[in-house]
C-alpha cells in the first residue's frame, strides 16, 4: 500500500494582529504594535498550500478559531451583550482583550501531536491536541482544535482522538513543533523524537534562565503513552536551555526531520551524541540515516532565529528527492542562502530549495514549518479524511474569494476594540464551516 505525508496548514484567521504576546519569541516581541494585514497573511498561507499541492504533495487546510474569544472574557467577569463585553474589556483590561483576539491557531505545528498508524499499538492514527499552557492566548485553543480535528478525521476505524493533557504548566505541551518522526518509509514503524525544554518534577535538572521552557518531559511521556508507542519507537530529547534563552522557543526553530534525515543545529540539544546514538540504535539499518548538523561557525544561533533556517519544511517529492521549503528571509541572508545552496549539492537526500513569502506570519515568529501539521498516512487513511479540507484548484480559488469578501486589509491595536470585528469574524467562519464541511465546530454555532 502507498504511504505518504500530508500537510495541514493553518488558515490565517480574520483577526491576525501583532500584539507582542509571546515572551521568548523574539519576532513577536519585536513586532508588537505593528499594523498587520490579515488579508495578505491569509493569501500568503494559501499560496504556500497551493504551491505544495502543485509539487505533488497532499495538502489540507486547518480552519482558524473564533476570535475575539468572548466566552473567555465572560469567564473573566465581563458581562452584557457581546459588544458590551468587548468594550468593557477594551477599557478595563486591554492586555486581556489583545490576548483573546490572537489568530495564533494559524500555527498548526502547535495544534496537536500526531502519531501515524505504523507506530501505534492499535494501528490507528492518534491525535492529541496541545494544551499550550505556557501562553494565555494560546491556552484558549485546544478545545476547538480538538473539535476541528475530529471534523476532519472522523472515521473511528482509522483515527483515535485524545483529550489535551491537563491544563497546567507541569504538562506544558506545544504539540508537533517539538515532535519529529524519522522513518525509512512513511508506512514503516518509525522513531518519534519528543523534545522538551524542562523537567516538571525535578528542579535539579537544567532549565533556561531567561525565557520560559514551554514543554515538559512529563508531557512528552504522557503523549507517547496515550499514542501507544513502543519503547524503541520513541526518543525523549532535551532542548539546550541556552538556545531557549536565545529565542528558540520551540524545537522546530532549530531542527527539522523527515524520513531518514535530521537537519539540526549543533547547539539544539542536550547530550547530543548520546541521543544521536540512541536514535541510530532504535532506527535500525533499514535505510541510511543522515544527520546533517549545522555548526555555529556555519550559521550562528542568532542567524538561525532571524532567518528561520530550521523552521523549514523538509518534504519528499514524488521522485524521492527531498526539498526544503524555506521562508524568503533565508534567501535574503547571504550566509543562509549560501549554506542552503551548497547543501543541495552535498549528496544527501536534500536536492532542492523553494522559497516562500510568509512574512505576515514570520513577523509573529511563525515560519513555513509552524504553519503546518504533518500526518503520515496510507491511501486508505487518506480516503477517510474529510475531502472538503483537501487543497485543489477550486478550493484555492474559493478560499481566496472568501478571504477577499471577509478579511480586512489592515488591523492595528485600536481595531481590536471594535465589536464589528467579532461580527465579521463569525460571518466568515460560518461560511468557512460550510466550505470545509466541518459542521458546528465553533461555540457561536452551538449556543
Ligand atoms: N510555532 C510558532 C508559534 C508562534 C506563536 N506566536 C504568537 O503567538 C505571537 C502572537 C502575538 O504576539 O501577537 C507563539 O509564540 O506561540
Amino acid at each position: 500500500m502507498k504511504f505518504f505525508e500530508a500537510n495541514f496548514d493553518g488558515l490565517v484567521g480574520p483577526t491576525h494582529n501583532y500584539a507582542g504576546l509571546s515572551i521568548g519569541n523574539v519576532a513577536s516581541l519585536n513586532n508588537a504594535k505593528n499594523t498587520s494585514s490579515p488579508k495578505q497573511a491569509a493569501k500568503q498561507g494559501l499560496q504556500k498550500m497551493k504551491s505544495l499541492s502543485e509539487l505533488g504533495l497532499i495538502q489540507g487546510v486547518l480552519a482558524p478559531q473564533e476570535r475575539p474569544d468572548v466566552y473567555t472574557l465572560r469567564r473573566l467577569g465581563f458581562t452584557g451583550t457581546d459588544s458590551d463585553v468587548i468594550s468593557k474589556a477594551a477599557k478595563q483590561a486591554p492586555a486581556v482583550l489583545k490576548a483573546v483576539c490572537s489568530a495564533s491557531s494559524m500555527w498548526t505545528a502547535n495544534a496537536a501531536t500526531i502519531s501515524p498508524s505504523a507506530d501505534t499499538a492499535d494501528g490507528k492514527i492518534h491525535f492529541t491536541p496541545a494544551n499550550l499552557t505556557n501562553k494565555f492566548h494560546r491556552s484558549l485553543e485546544p478545545l476547538t482544535t480538538g473539535r476541528i480535528l475530529k471534523a476532519m478525521f472522523s472515521d473511528e476505524k482509522y483515527f483515535a482522538h485524545h483529550q489535551h493533557l491537563p491544563d497546567n504548566d507541569h504538562f506544558g505541551d506545544e504539540g508537533a513543533a517539538n515532535h519529529t518522526r524519522l522513518c525509512s518509509d512513511y508506512g514503516q514503524a518509525g522513531v518519534e523524537l519528543f523534545v522538551y525544554g524542562r523537567y516538571a518534577f525535578d528542579a535539579s535538572k537544567p532549565a533556561p534562565k531567561r525565557f520560559p521552557a514551554r514543554h515538559t518531559l512529563e508531557a512528552c511521556e504522557a503523549v507517547a503513552r496515550l499514542h501507544g508507542l513502543s519503547e524503541h519507537g520513541a526518543v525523549m530529547m532535551q532542548q539546550n536551555p541556552d538556545v531557549i534563552d536565545q529565542g528558540v522557543f520551540h524545537n522546530d526553530v532549530i531542527a527539522v526531520g523527515n524520513q531518514n534525515v535530521l537537519f539540526f543545529h549543533e547547539q539544539a540539544f542536550v547530550d547530543t551524541q548520546a541521543k544521536l546514538d540512541e536514535i541510530r540504535r532504535k532506527f535500525g539499518t533499514a535505510a541510511d540515516l543522515h544527520f546533517i548538523e549545522v555548526k555555529s561557525s556555519e550559521v550562528s544561533v542568532a542567524e538561525a532565529v532571524k532567518t528561520y533556517l530550521f523552521n523549514t519544511q523538509l518534504v519528499t517529492l514524488a521522485n524521492g528527492d527531498m526539498a526544503i521549503i524555506a521562508p524568503t528571509e533565508c534567501r535574503d541572508s547571504d550566509t543562509v542562502s549560501a549554506y542552503l545552496e551548497q547543501l543541495t549539492g552535498r549528496g544527501t537526500p536534500i536536492r532542492q530549495v523553494h522559497y516562500f513569502d510568509v512574512k505576515q506570519s514570520m513577523q509573529n515568529g511563525g515560519g513555513p514549518a509552524c504553519l503546518r501539521l504533518r500526518v503520515a498516512m496510507s491511501e486508505a487513511e487518506h480516503q477517510a479524511v474529510n475531502p472538503a479540507v483537501l487543497m485543489n484548484d477550486s478550493l484555492f480559488v474559493r478560499l481566496n474569494q472568501w478571504v477577499d469578501k471577509h478579511y480586512r486589509d489592515q488591523i492595528c491595536e485600536d481595531d481590536l476594540a471594535d465589536p464589528q470585528l467579532l461580527i465579521e469574524s463569525r460571518q466568515a467562519l460560518d461560511e468557512l464551516t460550510q466550505i470545509l464541511k466541518l459542521g458546528s465546530v465553533y461555540q457561536f454555532q452551538r449556543n
